[in-house]
This record gives C-alpha cells, sequence and structure tokens, in this order.
C-alpha cells in the first residue's frame, strides 16, 4: 500500500467561517508532504480533522488504510504526532516523560539514542517546565519518534529552533525518510519546506491553490526562488515587499 495518508473532499467550518474547503491529497511511503500557508490558512484544522480530533464536516481521510476515528487504537502504535506542550504535566523531568511515552508502545526506539541525536541528552534530568523554548521543540519532536511510527505529524516543526538545531532536525528526519517513513509537516520555513519535502500543498483562507513538487509551484508562478512563488501563491508577496 503505497498511498500512507489520503485526503478526500475534506471542509470544516467554524460556525460561519469555512476553514478548510473541499481539500483533497495523498501522502506516498517515505516521502515528505508540506501542508503550506499563512497563519489561520487552515493546516492544523486539516491536521486535527486527518487525525480524527476534529469532526470534519464532509470528507473521507484515511492513515495507513485504516480509518483515524473507527481505528484509533491500531493507528495509535504506528503514528507520530508532535504535541504541543498543553498537553504534558508541568513537573515531570524529561527522563521519566520518554519512559512513560515508550512504555505505551510495542516497538518503541531507545529515547536515549534520539535525546543523543537531538543534542538534548544533558537534560535527561530537567524538569520539562525548565527547558528553553528550543529545546522543549526539540522533545516534542524526540516523544513524537519514540513511537517507532511509519507516519509522523509534525506541526510547526522547527519553530523555536536554533541555526544548528534546524539542520540537525532536518538531517535525522532525512535519514528517517529514507528508512521508509513518511511525514507529513507544517512549516512557516520555506528553506526547511525546500530541503524537505518531496510534495506541498499550499492553502490560502482554507483553499488549495497549489499542490504538486517545489520544482512545479516555482514553474507555475512568475519568480524562479521558491520563497517568493510561495507568497505569490498566497497572494502575500506585495504586502512583504512594502515592509523591506
Ligand atoms: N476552535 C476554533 N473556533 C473557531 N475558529 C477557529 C478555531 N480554530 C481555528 N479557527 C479559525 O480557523 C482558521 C484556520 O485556523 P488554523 O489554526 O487551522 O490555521 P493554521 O493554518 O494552522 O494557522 P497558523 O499558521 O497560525 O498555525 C482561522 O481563521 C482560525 O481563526
Amino acid at each position: 500500500m503505497d498511498d500512507i495518508i489520503k485526503v478526500e473532499n475534506l471542509s470544516k467550518s467554524y460556525g460561519q467561517l469555512k476553514a478548510v474547503t473541499n481539500l483533497s491529497f495523498t501522502v506516498k511511503k517515505g516521502t515528505a508532504f508540506g501542508l503550506l500557508g499563512a497563519n489561520g490558512a487552515g493546516k492544523s484544522t486539516t491536521i486535527e480533522c486527518i487525525l480524527g480530533t476534529k469532526p470534519m464536516e464532509n470528507g473521507a481521510v484515511s492513515i495507513l488504510g485504516l480509518n483515524p476515528k473507527a481505528n484509533r487504537k491500531e493507528l495509535f502504535q504506528n503514528v507520530g504526532i508532535q504535541f504541543q506542550e498543553a498537553n504534558y504535566q508541568e513537573n515531570i523531568r524529561v527522563g521519566e516523560l520518554c519512559e512513560v511515552t515508550s512504555s505505551l508502545y510495542k516497538n518503541a526506539t531507545d529515547y536515549l539514542t534520539l535525546l543523543k541525536k537531538f543534542g538534548i541528552a544533558d537534560k535527561s534530568r530537567t524538569l520539562v517546565k525548565e527547558l528553553s523554548g528550543g529545546q522543549k521543540q526539540r522533545l516534542f519532536i524526540i516523544l513524537a519518534l519514540i513511537p517507532n511510527p511509519e507516519v509522523v505529524f509534525l506541526d510547526e516543526l522547527t519553530t523555536g529552533l536554533d541555526a544548528r538545531a534546524r539542520r540537525d532536525v532536518w538531517h535525522i528526519l532525512k535519514e528517517l525518510k529514507d528508512q521508509g517513513l513518511t511525514i507529513l509537516l507544517t512549516s512557516h520555513f520555506m528553506d526547511e519546506v525546500e530541503v524537505l519535502c518531496d510534495e506541498i500543498c499550499i492553502l490560502r483562507k482554507g483553499n488549495l491553490v497549489f499542490y504538486g513538487t517545489i520544482e512545479d509551484a516555482i514553474a507555475g508562478s512568475p519568480y524562479d526562488k521558491f520563497e517568493d512563488a510561495y507568497l505569490w501563491y498566497t497572494h502575500e508577496e506585495a504586502a512583504e515587499n512594502e515592509n523591506i
């Protein structure tokens, strides 16, 4: 089975606001897919609908051939999710949180290796609440990878990370992708998207305005740099130029 994530005609509104309209895409095994768009474009809503943590109005979704709502338990073992801070208790140490997380999975990977890879092995005994923003972000990526998942969802992948840490994260994810991991990520950094993503879709106010490869995105725009093309698709390039 090649299509690891399949989204068909996904729509979601909050009252009168259409957050996502008729969105369809597929993500193939061992590839990274970037869900892109400005603040409020509908990226997080899409991820939550795919994972079944938010009800969608219309559409059909499958992950690893399963329905995320009906097959939650089966999927749980094979899907990694980068959660945000609010999901963790305050007074737990980094090592303890990794240990507890590992205990939930049959195929958990060695978290000490991950802590080392992501450069926070020395923080194992530190309280999670005492980590810096970037260290927390690294920890949350580690927690998503502990299950040794087949597919991982990474929302705002490297927000808050310093330049070195971002490159380390890219390197690790590329390695995992080469080993067959499927990645769906959101990011506001187009350099990162160019390094990692095989395919992207760009959302504008919940509507799909581009779906394909980065090369095709550039070719379909008047620009020759991806970031310029991206801003053109999102209709933000004028506002951007005014600020220069
Ligand atoms: N629970 C909610 N109730 C009402 N409106 C919401 C809710 N969650 C999101 N929205 C609205 O839906 C739209 C899409 O939001 P969403 O969080 O999916 O965007 P996003 O692309 O992830 O943005 P960001 O890049 O800022 O994280 C926005 O206009 C937002 O204000």
